[in-house]
């Protein structure tokens, strides 16, 4: 058996007592018993997307258009999801996607997310707009394993300064999110006027930064509103380009990953340039709506650079079937973003580890019930688009 079949056992054991899962085992359904139990304003946040939510449909739509063909008599009764990306070793193809503000679902926001996490061994991707200090963060992780998310800011002071925090708090890769220069239009949070920064949120890492602090005239305490506005235009434009990936080269020694491509060529300048990976991303069609689904692009893009980077996925992964073929279709693991925000909301710390648990169980029991018996087994031949 694979080790994460078990929760399967668990949770029929657990019925004979007459205990059930503490919510959903239906990664699907999981948004609309969330939304039984949020508060408006943070529903709207973490469900919405950009504009009409047409990426958001486009990203599920691509998963539906792909088929698993499993295969039979391949003795995969013993299975092992484990692999290593960049240095990081998992117990399968699966990391907590960078999330901002956790805070607005659960009081203990990032420090829930990063205990499950380090209880199940999973490697979680912090955000730079944390609603905990990273330093907090990876004391609330322990050993387990965690990579760093940069909003990548214009003042290079801060910029360093983050980085040398980060690893100085264990964090071993940093994945550097391209595609989140402003925010897009986004009508379910225009609509209830909902923003969480301007209310103080997720600027923790921000507050407790000397080189952000020496910045501002009035401290925090002082003049909260300025401090929001300069932590916000920090992260605001596009004057980065191409060439000044070698500034974070010589300040980060560990890997970098690239989030947010979607296009080939992208995808090749990344590789030219020297990274380490790039998660193949829309932001889970949170910035630009009708934008193609992200894994309609993920084939071509693995052909072209698969064998120079590690190509990671995001944007819709829902179910084990769903992590099957991204991994099918050329990533090494995926990212997968609400669901375990979904997880937080319903049930803190136990929310999150209920629901990667029933995503990791899922993925075994596909992997096996296909015919497979690793990651390494799946490929271009496990899949099949259907019409
Ligand atoms: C509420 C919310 C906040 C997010 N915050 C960040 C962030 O701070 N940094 C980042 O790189 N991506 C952020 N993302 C994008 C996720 O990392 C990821 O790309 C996306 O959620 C994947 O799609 P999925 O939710 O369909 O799994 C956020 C997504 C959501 C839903
Ligand atoms: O909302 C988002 O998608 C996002 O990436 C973000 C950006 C800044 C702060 C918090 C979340």
């Amino acid at each position: 058996m694979g080790l994460h079949a078990g929760y399967q056992n668990e949770v029929y054991l657990q019925g004979l007592g007459d205990q059930l899962p503490p919510f959903t085992t239906d990664a699907t359904k999981l948004e609309a018993v969330a939304e039984e139990a949020m508060e408006p304003g943070p529903f709207g946040y973490v469900a919405g997307g950009a504009g009409s939510g047409d990426t958001m449909r486009a990203n599920r739509d691509a998963f539906a258009r792909w088929r698993i063909v499993p295969r039979m008599l391949c003795d995969a009764t013993t299975r092992d999801t484990s692999v290593t990306v960049l240095g990081t070793s998992m117990p399968a193809p699966i990391l907590l996607a960078p999330i901002g503000v956790q805070s607005i679902v659960h009081p203990d926001g990032e420090l829930a997310t990063a205990r499950a996490a380090s209880a199940l061994g999973v490697p979680m991707v912090l955000s730079t707009a944390s609603s905990y200090a990273l330093e907090d963060v990876a004391e609330a992780n322990g050993d387990g394993p965690r990579w760093f998310q940069l909003y990548w800011p214009n003042e290079d002071a801060v910029c360093v300064s983050l980085l040398e925090r980060a690893k100085a708090a264990g964090y071993t890769a940093l994945v550097v999110t391209l595609d989140t220069w402003t925010l897009a239009w986004r009508p379910r949070d225009l609509d209830q006027a909902y923003l969480p920064f301007l209310r103080g949120i997720g600027v923790a890492n921000a507050f407790s930064d000397p080189a952000f602090l020496a910045g501002l005239e009035k401290s925090p305490a002082e003049d909260q509103g300025m401090a929001v506005l300069r932590w916000v235009s920090l992260f605001t434009g596009t004057d980065k380009s191409w060439d000044r990936l070698s500034f974070l080269r010589s300040h980060w020694d560990g890997p970098i990953v690239l989030k947010g491509i979607q296009h080939v060529v992208d995808a090749r300048r990344a590789a030219d340039a020297g990274m380490d990976g790039i998660v193949v991303s829309n932001h889970g069609g949170r910035q630009v709506d009708g934008a193609i689904g992200s894994l309609e692009v993920l084939p071509e893009i693995a052909a072209a650079v698969g064998d120079q980077v590690s190509v990671l996925f995001d944007s819709g992964v829902r179910t084990g079937a769903d992590v099957f073929k991204a991994l099918a279709l050329g990533a090494s693991a995926v990212l997968v973003g609400r669901p375990y925000v979904y997880g937080l909301a319903l049930g803190g710390e136990a929310g999150v580890r209920h629901a990667v648990r029933s995503l990791l169980a899922d993925f075994d029991l596909t992997l096996g019930l296909a015919g497979a018996r690793c990651p390494d087994d799946l490929g271009l031949g496990s899949v099949r688009l259907s019409a």
